[in-house]
């Protein structure tokens, strides 16, 4: 569906020098799949992208997408090209003076369709973001969220076979995040569109895609099914991607739970946690906390589950024992 061959791309700059954004790219993405691009800032992701759309030319090698040849396609055909290839952006891009439904018509008027298509059409479209009810809308009276819909929408006007997302959710917060996330995976069950999700968030492309690459310095380092890359990051970068999720879900994961019990009961604690600590559990003894020498204050860690049949067992076992949840 899409191709890179051998691509490069250096922007020249009479003040800077030269600027090599894109280093012998090579890269096929099939059709129908979901396919992340991660990389750190300046890694050449948003170069990428606008080497699909033909926003940029490559100083060499070959894109093509869906059988169009667009590195070498001509402004004509281009903007013939671009109907069939939508895109959304982290800022919206939105016309603030139009309204919702007026933002969504816009590429069909462009595209000469008849008054009652674009009518049914952007019904349609607004109907399928949930966002019928601000129609009349303007840009700067919705939430991001909303605006994101009214992206989406407006790139689909044209019914597109390829999705190009630029950061698309990296403006909002997680709740709103997984929201977009969700219509976007609906979209694709619903039309089986090829997409192309840029990102810095690991996270965005374990819930969205299928397969993705890792970019470093203009360069891809790593690039394979979404599974097999988590399961066994090879490159250093695609390490530190994968560990930066990691760190995220272990810290949302954490609970803690407080108790304070006789210093006597410490030995038939640590049994009991003995069997608990492969599940990710930990006590520690807080020395600012105690007392008195006979009681000791402790911080149970781990996953929630855990940390609670922990408490329970102590709870159950030694009930002479707890005096108190600190
Ligand atoms: N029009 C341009 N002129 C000169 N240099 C450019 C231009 N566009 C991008 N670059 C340079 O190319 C390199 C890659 O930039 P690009 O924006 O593709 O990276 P990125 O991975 O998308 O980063 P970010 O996430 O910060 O947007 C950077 O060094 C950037 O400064």
């Amino acid at each position: 569906m899409i191709t890179l061959d051998h691509v490069s791309k250096v922007f020249r700059s009479p003040k800077d020098g030269d600027v090599v954004a894109l280093k012998d790219i090579h890269l096929e993405i099939k059709r129908g799949e979901i396919f992340g691009i991660v990389g750190h800032s300046g890694a050449g992701k948003s170069t990428l992208l606008r080497l699909l759309n033909g926003l940029e030319k490559p100083t060499s090698g070959r894109v093509t997408v869906d059988g169009i040849t667009i590195s070498e396609s001509s402004e004509r055909e281009l903007r013939e090209a671009r109907k069939k290839i939508g895109m959304i952006f982290q800022h919206f891009h939105l016309l603030w003076s139009r309204t919702v439904w007026e933002n969504v018509a816009f590429p069909l008027e462009l595209a000469g369709r008849s008054k009652k298509e674009i009518r049914e059409k952007v019904d349609t479209l607004l109907e399928r973001v949930g966002l019928t009810h601000r129609a009349n809308a303007y840009p700067a009276q919705l939430s991001g969220g909303q605006k994101q819909r009214v992206g989406i929408a407006r790139a689909l006007a044209n019914d597109p076979t390829v999705l190009l997302c630029d950061e698309a959710t990296s403006a909002l917060d997680p709740e709103t995040t997984s929201s977009i996330l969700e219509l976007l995976k609906e979209i694709h069950r619903d039309t089986g569109i090829t997409m192309v999700v840029i990102t810095h968030e690991m996270s965005v492309v374990k819930r969205l895609c299928q397969s993705m690459a890792v970019m470093e310095d203009g360069k891809i380092v790593e690039q394979g099914d979404v599974e097999a890359l988590f399961r066994e990051p090879k490159h250093p970068v695609t390490r530190q991607f994968v560990e930066s999720l990691i760190t995220e879900k272990e810290e949302s994961e954490q609970h803690s739970a407080l108790i304070r019990i006789p210093s006597d009961r410490l030995d038939r604690l640590w049994g009991l946690l003995a069997e608990r600590v492969k599940r990710g559990v930990t006590a520690t003894i807080l020395p600012d906390a105690v007392e008195s020498d006979e009681h000791v204050a402790l911080r149970i860690s781990g996953p929630e589950e855990a940390v609670r049949e922990v408490v329970e067992a102590i709870e159950r076992g030694e009930n002479r024992g707890v005096i108190s949840h600190v």
